[in-house]
């Protein structure tokens, strides 16, 4: 990190919270170690993740990427690694561009390592996300099985442009302090890594869940992950709006808010949830 102070905003969808940094022209090189100082909840600013905020044409993975997008989502755990989607990330980078006037209230398209993602920004409340098809594994590492405090269940294999391992649990308590990250097997269905959901009922077409971030440890929330929970709980209720034609709606509570999941029948996956901007500010000279 080479400027001496660095600008940031503070946000969270559904408590999911990101430090931003708008960085329009790619200037600004944050190694992992520089993100994961600032993600630091004692010693840094305090975040899940980071949301580097950048022109499509200033960055590689933007060009490549990002085709029709103007903004790409560079988007880092808390750890510092690479991830490819952020769910909530990107309602909350929507909200920035908004609030710094780079983008109109309505429709937008935004980048990320995913690919390009359409959101629909409202002037207040809540923010849409066009979050791509879900892909639930086939063959081998269809089911894979959870893990943790000597317990196991089996579970869903499903992409949302990063992994996921989705399993059914009687009580959310079940999986325990989430402290450590849950052992997922066969180790060969994730080569980099899993967000593992635990998910409960809660009525028909509702349910509750708790995550364990890959690179962020136990969230608040994941709008990736209420997305594939969303997917794993239709099949599991012999819903396929592909199949019928008919799109299908879940209600997902997570511990910090309330994600609601629309999968169309041409597969594309919607979720609809808050994001906020809570802070503006700098580091602090030299800290960085
Ligand atoms: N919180 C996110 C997911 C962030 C990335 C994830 N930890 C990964 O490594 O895949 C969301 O809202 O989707």
């Amino acid at each position: 990190m080479s400027t001496e102070q660095l600008h940031f905003l503070k946000g969270h969808g559904t408590e999911n919270d990101f430090v931003i940094v708008p960085d329009p022209a790619g200037l600004i090189d944050l190694s992992a170690a520089d993100v994961a100082r600032l993600c630091d909840r004692r010693a840094g600013v305090g975040a899940d993740g980071l949301l580097r905020v950048v022109r499509s044409d200033a960055h590689p993975e933007g060009r490549r990427m990002a085709a029709g997008a103007e903004w790409f989502m560079d988007y880092r755990n808390a750890d510092g690694s690479l991830a490819e989607m952020c769910g909530n990330g990107v309602r909350v980078f929507a909200r920035y561009l908004q609030r710094a006037g780079l983008v109109e209230t309505g429709d937008l398209a935004v980048g990320t390592r995913a690919g390009m993602r359409r959101v629909h920004l409202a002037k207040d409340g809540d923010v849409t996300v066009a979050m791509g098809r879900a892909v639930l594994a086939e063959g081998p590492d269809t089911d894979v099985t959870v893990a943790v405090g000597g317990r196991s269940w089996p579970a869903r294999n499903v992409g949302m442009g990063n992994p996921h391992a989705v399993a059914f649990v009687a009580d959310l308590a079940d999986a325990g302090r989430l402290y450590e990250p849950p052992e997922v097997t066969p180790a060969s269905a994730y080569p980099a890594g899993v967000n593992v959901e635990f998910v409960a009922d809660r009525g028909p077409r509702h349910v509750a869940m708790r995550v364990h971030e890959r690179g962020s440890g136990e969230t608040r929330s994941c709008g990736t992950g209420a997305c594939a929970v969303a997917v794993a709980t239709a099949r599991r209720d012999g819903a396929d709006p592909a199949a019928t034609g008919r799109p299908e709606t879940y209600t997902v509570d997570v511990p910090g808010g309330r994600l609601v999941v629309t999968e169309h029948p041409d597969g594309e996956v919607e979720m609809t949830g808050p994001a906020v901007i809570v802070a503006e500010g700098d580091t602090a000279p030299g800290w960085l």
